[in-house]
């Protein structure tokens, strides 16, 4: 980075214990901030933190409040946000793309401060609106505009009691009535109640809903999205012929209020039919600009990618989160050494640690790049797709692509924040199950993300079917992500040493091509094996569910980690990455690839792209040895990715390092920590009389 970069803005961090492992960093951690967001979002998110934690309503609770409290303080907290101005009006005026980031960023320095907060809007305002956006029309545009004023709280109801992954088996009906020109919503029996609903439980006065709209000649015409009244916006009480509850304590996120509804010949008007993609006449007649009811629903249901991007946003950051707790904590805790009676060694020197918890960090940095790149791609593709006059047939077609990404990379980017999370869990000891380190928070929050906006065992098969698609098909790849299946006869001929020959182990270009080996390979296990299932008789069905395990599943992680590896390489080839910048980032990329190899080790060695114990004692030895060299950056790295100490609330990842004080500190003001328990006295043996 050799232009002049303002960080002036970025607060400095605490003098202290950490200063030990900070100072041997050869680069300026604010800059290396700089690479891993964009300015004007870190100045955002700097400013939201500073607003929350000058306000007492967020002051952070120090123990475990009861669910109806923190749905409670969850809401009004809400509510705060509109006083708080935090989007100006001139936003509104940005183009698509722009406005997204804005709120995409804020939704981030929430998430950072308190997961049910951002999730709460992002369904109450962020989620409801773009779905608005995509499915609605200008008669819709005055929810749009009463979501965002606060006037009412709305939420997405789309599963059911009995059916989540497969919406295509939703039973919810809208039935059209000509003679009121209403629909008539109904709840066929409690297994098709709408449940697990994000603020529908206490709080939403308007759902929207997804049912199966009939018309009068008795037609399904599928699943269309609707505009529900749920309750008395002024009494918070809900409309006759809606039965509405909270569905009660969860493992984590209560401070959003998970509901259920039953609907019973509940009328709506005409208008509160989503009409984007399909209508009904005032007389009945249903008119769609898609011939196949299947369409509609898949066109729907993509509105929700800017979802699955805002959780892989959030989840990068849960990782970063976990990897900054574990590695502060590793730089500042001692244990054993050389000599019995000498000093002891920081944990962070220990080779079984650094092998621990580095990867996480390298993932840290390669993802949080890599889900900046494909957010910009996504918006752009979005806004392309706004300005063409055709622009719901081309975003459907453009998408296909970008949500074969979206669907592996969720599943990918969730499960690598959860394992690191336990991983830092155990890294960080006994102190580590402690509350306030808020791992054990962080975990419980961040668990449903794997499941929500699309299972991940299930959302990931949609990116294998794609690939599959293009392996057999013939492939389509405007966004590039698969044009290298056009070399695959070549690319199958290879092995590591063939590879290693055009291309140095330490290059860029080893790395994605044995990617692409294990690509080329698993499509053609895959897809022989299913075809030759069905040549034996087996439905399609069978053969693509008995081609998951071994195949496809692995097929669709190993492409979202071949994406965003080529997205930071694009990132870190633009001239701002310069010096020691590219040093450290060369260096997280080397440890997060070659991490992701030993753990596909066994596919190189099925497949026949290694023999023998030299590859994998290359990369092995590769990655050991790069963990040692990042030693030095770890502290300065998890200074870049981590937010103020106010929304990272960890009594053991803070700032300061000051680990015991912080500790003792937490210890002594446990409240009633010195106090005897109200409740002493049911826990007293009587004393037998002493013979004494
Ligand atoms: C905290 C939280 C908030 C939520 N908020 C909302 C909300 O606001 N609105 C809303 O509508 N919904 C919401 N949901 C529901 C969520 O979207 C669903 O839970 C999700 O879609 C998964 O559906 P399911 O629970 O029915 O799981 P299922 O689909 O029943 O899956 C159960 C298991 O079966 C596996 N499985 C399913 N099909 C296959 C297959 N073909 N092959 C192999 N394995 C398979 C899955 O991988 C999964 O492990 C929320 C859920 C949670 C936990």
């Amino acid at each position: 980075m050799t232009q002049s970069v303002d960080t002036s803005f970025i607060p400095d961090l605490p003098k202290g214990p950490l200063c030990i492992y900070r100072k041997r960093a050869n680069f300026d951690w604010k800059r290396l901030r700089l690479i891993f967001e964009k300015e004007q979002v870190l100045r955002l998110k700097y400013k939201v933190w500073k607003i929350l934690e000058n306000d007492p309503l967020f002051s952070q609770p120090i123990s475990t409040l009861p669910t109806d409290q923190q749905k409670r303080i969850c809401a009004m907290q809400m509510n705060r946000m509109k006083q708080l101005d935090l989007v100006p009006k001139e936003i509104e005026q940005r183009s698509f793309s722009e406005k997204t980031k804005y709120l995409m960023g804020i939704n981030e320095a929430l998430h950072a401060y308190c997961p049910s907060l951002s999730v709460k809007i992002a369904l109450g305002v962020g989620l409801f609106n773009n779905a608005i956006r995509a499915m609605g029309t200008e008669r819709h545009m005055k929810y749009y505009e009463a979501a965002w004023n606060r006037e009412i709280v709305t939420c997405l109801a789309i599963t059911e009691l009995s059916h989540g992954s497969n919406t295509k088996c939703i039973r919810t009906t809208a039935t059209y009535d000509p003679t009121t020109q209403e629909f008539i919503i109904n709840t066929p029996d409690f297994e098709a109640a709408k449940c697990w609903v994000g603020n529908l439980g206490k709080t939403a006065t308007v759902a929207m809903t997804f049912a199966n709209l009939y018309t009068p000649d008795g037609a399904n015409q599928g699943l269309h999205g609707f505009l529900i009244p749920i309750r008395d916006p002024k009494t918070l009480q809900a409309y006759p012929g809606v039965l509405v509850g909270d569905i009660g304590e969860k493992i984590g996120l209560n401070g959003i209020d998970n509901g259920f509804v039953m609907f019973s010949n509940y009328r709506i008007p005409r208008e509160n039919l989503l009409n984007r993609t399909g209508d009904v006449t005032p007389e009945g007649v249903y008119e769609s600009v898609f011939t196949e009811p299947g369409k509609v629903l898949g066109s729907a249901l993509e509105s929700f990618s800017a979802g699955r991007i805002g959780i892989m946003q959030e989840s990068v950051n849960t990782l970063s989160t976990a990897s900054i707790i574990a590695v502060r904590y590793a730089a500042l805790r001692k244990q054993f050494g050389p000599e019995k009676s000498g000093p002891e060694v920081a944990i962070i020197e220990y080779q079984l640690h650094q092998w621990r918890i580095f990867p996480y960090l390298a993932a840290s940095c390669v993802l949080k790049i890599a889900v900046m790149e494909l957010t910009d791609i996504y918006l752009g593709i979005i806004e392309k797709s706004q300005a063409d006059s055709n622009g719901f047939e081309l975003l459907t077609q453009a998408v296909s692509e970008i949500h074969a990404v979206i669907s592996s990379s969720k599943p990918m980017i969730t499960w690598t924040a959860r394992d690191a999370i336990q991983e830092a869990r155990e890294a960080c000891g006994g102190h580590g199950y402690l509350k306030a380190s808020k791992l054990g928070d962080l975990r419980n929050d961040h668990d449903p993300s794997l499941t929500y906006e699309g299972d991940n065992n299930v959302l990931g098969q949609q990116a294998s079917n794609w690939l599959l698609r293009q392996w057999n098909e013939g492939i389509e790849s405007p966004v590039g992500t698969a044009n290298f299946l056009k070399d695959r006869d070549n690319i199958l001929k290879q092995n590591w040493e063939s590879v290693l020959k055009q291309a140095p182990i330490d290059s860029f270009e080893f790395v994605l091509k044995c990617y692409e080996w294990m690509l080329c390979h698993l499509l053609e296990v895959t897809s022989s094996k299913i075809t030759k299932d069905m040549n034996g008789g087996s439905h399609r069905f069978d053969a693509r569910n008995n081609s998951q395990v071994y195949g496809a599943r692995e097929m669709s992680i190993i492409y979202s980690e071949y994406f965003c590896l080529s997205r930071f390489i694009e990132r870190f080839n633009r001239p701002d990455v310069a010096g020691e910048y590219s040093k450290v980032l060369k260096l997280a990329f080397d440890i997060y690839a070659m991490r992701c190899f030993d753990r596909h080790m066994t596919t190189f060695y099925v497949g026949g792209f290694a023999h023998g114990s030299t590859f994998a004692d290359l990369i092995r030895t590769r990655l050991l040895q790069k963990c040692a060299e990042f030693k030095d950056s770890a502290v300065a790295v998890a200074d870049a990715l981590a937010p103020p100490d106010f929304a990272l609330n960890s009594i053991i990842g803070k700032s300061d390092g000051l680990l015991y004080e912080n500790l003792q500190n937490e210890f002594m003001t446990n409240p009633g920590a010195f106090e005897r328990p109200p409740w002493w006295r049911d826990i007293i043996i009587p004393q037998v009389k002493s013979k004494l």
